[in-house]
């Protein structure tokens, strides 16, 4: 895994969304299928017709390993774009992971691959296979526009995107509120009076 892809994915995604004000979000509807998933790497994105999802197999035999798919599916969340077989050939292959406005389906099988998977439903129904998606070129998910190489990181709150050209700055201010956060956050540990005091101090009383 790349260096600056490493150090992302040690980083809470709250930490990199504040450092950016929110503003390079998902759209909370897209969830992690388990909370306990880390998701981090570069994107190749996959822009597809409704209910149409063999640019995802295509994107699978391209995509480098270590990526991760991220599915412009409009929003649909009556047919799949993926389920434990999709999914199980991206592991193998190396992909590192799914973002996608849209369904998957197989979710018992899915959650027991263990990669993560991003999503905004789950669902019965397949796609069709007609081939008319396209793949690394700018798409829409959850709300963003998300570039192809852009570095994508997700947790139990959410997924973050974060624009190649600002990625070492991002990385450097994230690193700062990480530590911030845990040194505010350290008062937890503290008894009544210190949380006071800590709150005096924060009300400027
Ligand atoms: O085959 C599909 O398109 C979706 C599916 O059920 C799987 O990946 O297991
Ligand atoms: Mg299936």
């Amino acid at each position: 895994m790349e260096d600056i892809v490493m150090k992302f994915r040690d980083i809470p995604t709250t930490c990199v969304s504040d450092v950016m004000d929110g503003l390079y979000n998902l759209h909370s509807s897209i969830k992690p299928l388990k909370e306990d998933y880390k998701l981090a790497g570069r994107a190749f994105t996959v822009k597809t017709p409704v209910g149409d999802n063999l640019a995802v197999f295509k994107a699978i035999r391209e995509a480098k390993p270590g990526d991760i798919l991220v599915i412009d599916a409009k929003g649909d969340e009556y047919r799949a774009m993926a389920g434990d077989y999709v999914v199980g050939m991206a592991k193998k292959i190396g992909i590192a992971g799914f973002v996608l406005d849209g369904a998957i389906r197989d979710i018992v099988g899915v959650k027991e691959l263990d990669l993560p998977v991003f999503c905004k439903a789950t669902t019965v129904a397949s796609s069709k296979k007609a081939g008319f998606g396209v793949l690394n070129v700018p798409i829409s998910c959850g709300g963003m526009t998300v570039q192809p190489g852009d570095i994508v990181v997700g947790d139990a709150d959410g997924v973050v995107v974060i624009p190649q050209i600002i990625e070492q700055e991002i990385l450097e201010k994230s690193l700062k509120k990480f530590q911030e956060d845990k040194e505010t956050e350290a008062i937890i540990s503290g008894d009544r009076e210190a949380i006071i005091k800590h709150l005096d101090q924060l009300l400027g009383k």
